[in-house]
């Protein structure tokens, strides 16, 4: 960041995520940090940092912020609040961990976080309001869509495509070219081997879908 101006980030979601968030975009240079939360004014802070507002009024204020990020778990929540500020003119740009290793020859999408010790590779694609978490490895080719999350620790192989709004639990591990669909959820520790349609839930080695109840 280059600009004379005081450098601000609004992060919406006050959860142990945007706690995440927030240490990161001060690493990253963010002199002041402004978390907003629908449990606003009964939530005034979130550790030393403040709740300025709910939704409504990052709405209203959104423009004046250097940064905006959705620290919101729910991938399709997460990706739908960013479209909308988007549409009212907030700034995404995508927050990555001084920590973390991002090929220059790959692309991150707006309002995307990567955390410390997460690696993506040569043309890697990541989307926008995506979450490449600590340690996650996106190796060369993936491409990984909107709203999408990878989590801690989890292994994508070459060429490997994550759908939109799935969700890579932890540790998981996924074979080269294998296509995850929309919506997916990759269990904690599964071993991903074949391509998984829309929606289904899998978990285990190799990963078979579970019934969601
Ligand atoms: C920074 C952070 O914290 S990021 C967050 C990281 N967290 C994760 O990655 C968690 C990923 N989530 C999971 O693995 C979850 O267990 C899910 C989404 C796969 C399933 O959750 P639920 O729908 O609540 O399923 P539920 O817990 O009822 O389990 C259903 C069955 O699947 C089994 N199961 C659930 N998860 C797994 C798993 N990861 N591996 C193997 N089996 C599993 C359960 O034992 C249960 O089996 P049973 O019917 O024989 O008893």
């Amino acid at each position: 960041m280059s600009s004379n101006e005081v450098q601000t980030c609004a992060i919406l979601g006050a959860s142990g995520h945007g706690k995440v968030i927030a240490e990161m975009a001060e690493l990253c240079g963010y002199e002041e940090i402004y978390f907003f939360d629908d449990r606003w004014p009964a939530l005034q802070g979130i550790e030393h940092w403040s709740v300025f507002g709910d939704t409504a009024s990052l709405f209203e204020s959104c423009l004046k912020f250097t940064n905006v990020v959705i620290a919101i778990g729910n991938n399709t929540i997460r990706i739908e609040k960013q479209r909308l500020l988007q549409s009212a003119g907030a700034n995404f740009s995508p927050l990555c961990h001084p920590k973390s290793h991002i090929s220059s020859y790959a692309k991150i999408g707006a309002g995307s976080v990567v955390m410390a010790n997460a690696v993506i590779n040569p043309f890697a694609y990541v989307g926008n309001g995506c979450i490449i978490n600590t340690s996650a490895v996106i190796e060369h080719d993936c491409s990984i869509e909107d709203g999408a999350h990878v989590s801690p620790g989890a292994m994508l192989a070459g060429g490997v495509c994550v759908g939109e709004t799935s969700w890579v639990g932890i540790g998981a591990q996924v074979k080269q070219l294998v296509k995850i669909g929309s919506r997916c959820v990759v269990g904690a520790g599964a071993t991903v081997v074949n391509d998984i349609s829309d929606g289904l839930t899998v978990v285990g080695t190799p990963a078979k879908p579970i019934v969601q109840g």
